[in-house]
């Protein structure tokens, strides 16, 4: 099981340019976490400050009884291999093959015997749909497939917290659809807590059991994904829409005369599109941290839009689920779901099998970008 990671009162400046300031929040263990945000507002600074490579001014990363800002460095270095992080440009070294791109981290740090990382590195390239590229070099392959290769090299120390910044830059919509149903199986087989930082609205509305928004230096909200997908702050609203008309400009912030020219011109925010369905592992089990759908809204009251929760064939998700989970059951190893939501999630026009057989497969399960 993932760790949970508690961020409080996070601050960070280079020189006298505030990056962002007192973000708190909590990625739950298990789950995965979205951060959104508009070009510049500090995401990739925020995942490099979660992972120790760079150091906030002020406030606290606490991983399990771990302050990680404030460990001295052997520590540090010890806690770090508690993560795995996939760089947006997979970060692979040009002159070494795939396979020992992979192997890098373990030689680099374990005393493994090469039987053994062998063993490790064609189980990792056999989960990302890499096995036969052993031999190729990173010029030598699509950017689809370095993603793959980044994601199989931040997996093999058995990382308990996975840290992805832009797994979509530079992919195709197609490519991207299979990074992220690649993503959402690795979490329901390796259970641990990820945090992936992405501009596609798509992907920020259809993988994560939460969502975070940064924007003018300050983590606008953060919670789970039925809580921003139903929120009518402005910022979060607009964003999550993709949307023109709202408080973000072209340069981050519209000024006063722009919203009110916006305001004279009748435009407005709109109505809230449906939630649609969190995507699914594609062997259509549960993952162990996955809420029910709709739980959120109905803890807390709220109607979600209409249409909400139904796939493409037309199955309401919220009705559907209880049967859905009887038959499926959680993944194997799968706890108690955390974070007191039921359990909760589904696919988005890729629904489980009919008839709900357990470990039948989703239509395009497996095949890789
Ligand atoms: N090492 C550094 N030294 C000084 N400034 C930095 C450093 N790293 C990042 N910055 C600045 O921090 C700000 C936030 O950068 P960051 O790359 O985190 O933004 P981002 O939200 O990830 O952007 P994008 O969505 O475009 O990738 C930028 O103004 C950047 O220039």
């Amino acid at each position: 099981m993932g760790v949970e990671i508690r961020v409080e009162g996070l601050t960070k400046s280079f020189g006298r340019q505030t990056i962002w300031q007192d973000v708190s929040l909590t990625l739950p263990a298990g789950e995965i976490s979205v951060l959104l945000g508009p070009s510049g507002t500090g995401k990739s600074v925020f995942l490099k400050s979660l992972v120790g490579l760079l150091k906030p001014d002020r406030g606290h990363i606490w991983v399990g009884d771990r302050d990680l800002p404030y460990l001295p460095e052997a520590q540090l270095y010890d806690t770090r291999k508690l993560f795995g992080v996939l760089f947006q440009d997979g970060a692979l070294f040009g002159s070494m093959n795939l396979y020992d791109n992979i192997a890098f981290p373990l030689r680099e740090h374990t005393k493994k015997p090469e039987s053994e990382v062998r063993r490790i590195v064609m189980e990792k390239m056999e989960m990302v749909g890499l096995l036969g590229a052993e031999r190729k070099l990173p010029g030598e392959i699509s950017g689809g497939m370095k993603k793959r290769a980044g994601l199989a090299r931040a997996l093999v120390l058995d990382p308990e917290i996975l840290l992805v910044d832009e797994p979509d830059s530079g992919l195709d919509p197609v490519r991207t659809a299979y990074l992220n149903q690649l993503i959402v199986d690795l979490n329901s087989q390796i259970n641990a807590t990820f945090l992936i930082v992405t501009h596609d609205i798509n992907t920020a509305r259809t993988v994560p059991d939460n969502i975070g928004l940064l924007f003018r230096r300050e983590l606008v909200m953060f919670g789970p994904r039925e809580m921003l997908l139903s929120s009518e702050e402005p910022v979060v609203r607009q964003f999550l829409n993709a949307r023109r008309v709202g408080p973000i400009g072209m340069s981050e912030e519209k000024d006063v005369s722009e919203l009110e020219a916006e305001a004279k011109m009748g435009h407005d925010p709109g109505k809230l599109p449906p939630i649609p369905p969190q995507l699914m592992p594609s062997d259509g089990r549960v993952r162990p941290a996955q809420h029910a759908p709709g739980s959120w809204c109905a803890a807390h009251g709220v109607v979600p839009p209409a249409g909400s929760f139904i796939d493409d064939l037309g199955r309401n998700w919220v009705e559907e689920w209880p049967r859905y989970v009887a038959a499926m059951g959680p993944v194997a190893g799968a706890g108690a779901v955390p974070g007191g939501h039921a359990p909760g999630g589904h696919v988005p026009g890729a629904p489980g099998p009919g008839g709900y057989q357990q470990g039948g497969g989703v239509p395009g399960a497996g095949a890789a970008p």
